[in-house]
């Protein structure tokens, strides 16, 4: 979609999107129905969890395992191996049932996380073979098609932990099985997981992008300007005052890209998209309050950004080489997106 930001003018209102490549439509359609079932069927979804698949998590650290060959994956446990384990630690199997539902896997089994914070970290560690890892760092390990199931597990466990009463009576709600919702009992107020959307935009002039830095990441890195959405904001609208807001330029037109929930510090939906400005008015009047510093970065530049390792460790006394966020971060697609397109044209 390409949209002008004063207008409601559309250049082009149906993108098509290549979703899900081929996947098998009829077995998707019955995974997703069962889902749905099982967030409506506290009694289906109590039964699908005794044979279903359990993600467990330590304090909201996921638990991986590493492969003879070095790499990471994500440690999945039967329901019937979590209960020996509760067993084994003295715990009351019924922690097995403060779990959430998290998806379908492709061989039909539910899926769900668990928090066993309460249990002593090493010990369970060893009775799994795994190790509960921060995760920022997990993200790092994972393979990318494993980090969506492991964030919206710490996600929804997040969501539980820190909204167990109703914030109008200040009564503890009660969830359902699935943990999808929780219901306020007496005025039967029902709460959803929230995620707050926030726009990211990878702001260009027709031959540069706009990369910038708060003063609170890590040396080195620039990424793509985002912002949370105002009550109220339409995408457009949020993308056109953040840049306003962060960097003092007007946008012109922009693009939609693509989309990802992001975990930290709470859970967002993250808007990715491409912005243009006019390059006789891309002068950087940079909010000092909110960024450390914004610049533009040539096609060279931007490559040779996206070719540096995360934490580069440069030589003594030498500053640190530019990196941008790596590969599961949206901010990383958006500035690959850029630099292809840059090429072709
Ligand atoms: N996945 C990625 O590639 C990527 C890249 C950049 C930023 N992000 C994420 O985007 C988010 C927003 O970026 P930003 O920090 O520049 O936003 P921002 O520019 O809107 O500034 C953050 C400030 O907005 C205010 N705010 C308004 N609504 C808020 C809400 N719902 N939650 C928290 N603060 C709110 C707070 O005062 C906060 O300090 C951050 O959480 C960041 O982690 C993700
Ligand atoms: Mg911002």
């Amino acid at each position: 979609m390409v949209m002008h930001c004063c207008s409601s003018m559309v250049r082009s209102p149906f993108r098509s999107l290549q979703l899900f490549g081929s996947r098998d439509c009829s077995s998707y359609v019955s995974r997703m129905r069962y889902l749905m079932r099982l967030k409506e069927d506290d009694e289906a979804c109590r039964t699908a969890l005794q044979s279903g698949n359990v993600l467990l998590y330590h304090k909201l650290e996921p638990l991986l395992t590493q492969t003879q060959k070095g790499m990471y994956h994500l440690h999945m446990l039967q329901a019937t191996d979590v209960k020996g384990i509760l067993g084994k630690l003295g715990k009351d199997e019924q922690l097995l049932n403060t779990s959430v539902l998290i998806g379908c896997s492709d061989n039909d089994a539910a899926q769900f996380s668990l928090d066993v914070g309460s249990l002593e970290k090493a010990a369970v560690e060893e009775m799994c073979g795994g190790v509960f890892v921060d995760l920022r760092k997990a993200f790092f390990l994972l393979k990318e098609k494993d980090t969506p199931l492991v964030t919206k597990g710490q996600a929804l466990l997040r969501w539980h932990q820190t909204h167990a009463y109703c914030s109008a009576t200040g009564e503890p709600t009660q969830r359902n099985q699935a943990g999808s919702q929780r219901v306020s009992p007496t005025n039967g107020a029902t709460y959803y997981p929230q995620m707050a959307p926030v726009v990211i935009v990878l702001v260009s002039d027709g031959k540069r992008c706009l990369l910038a830095r708060q003063s609170t990441f890590p040396e080195g890195m620039y990424s793509a300007l985002a912002g949370f959405c105002d009550m109220g904001e339409t995408i457009e609208e949020t993308l056109r005052r953040e840049v306003a807001e962060e960097v003092g330029l007007e946008v012109e037109s922009l693009q939609y890209s693509s989309s990802q929930h992001w975990p930290f510090p709470q859970s967002s939906f993250m808007v990715a998209c491409h912005a243009t400005v006019s390059s006789d008015n891309a002068e950087v009047n940079l909010n000092g309050v909110e960024l450390e510093d914004a610049r533009w970065f040539t096609l060279e530049e931007t490559e040779d950004a996206l070719k540096k390792k995360a934490f580069p460790q440069g030589a003594k006394g030498e500053p640190t080489a530019i990196w941008v966020p790596p590969r599961y971060a949206i901010a990383n697609k958006l500035i690959r997106e850029w630099a292809i397109q840059q090429k072709k044209s």
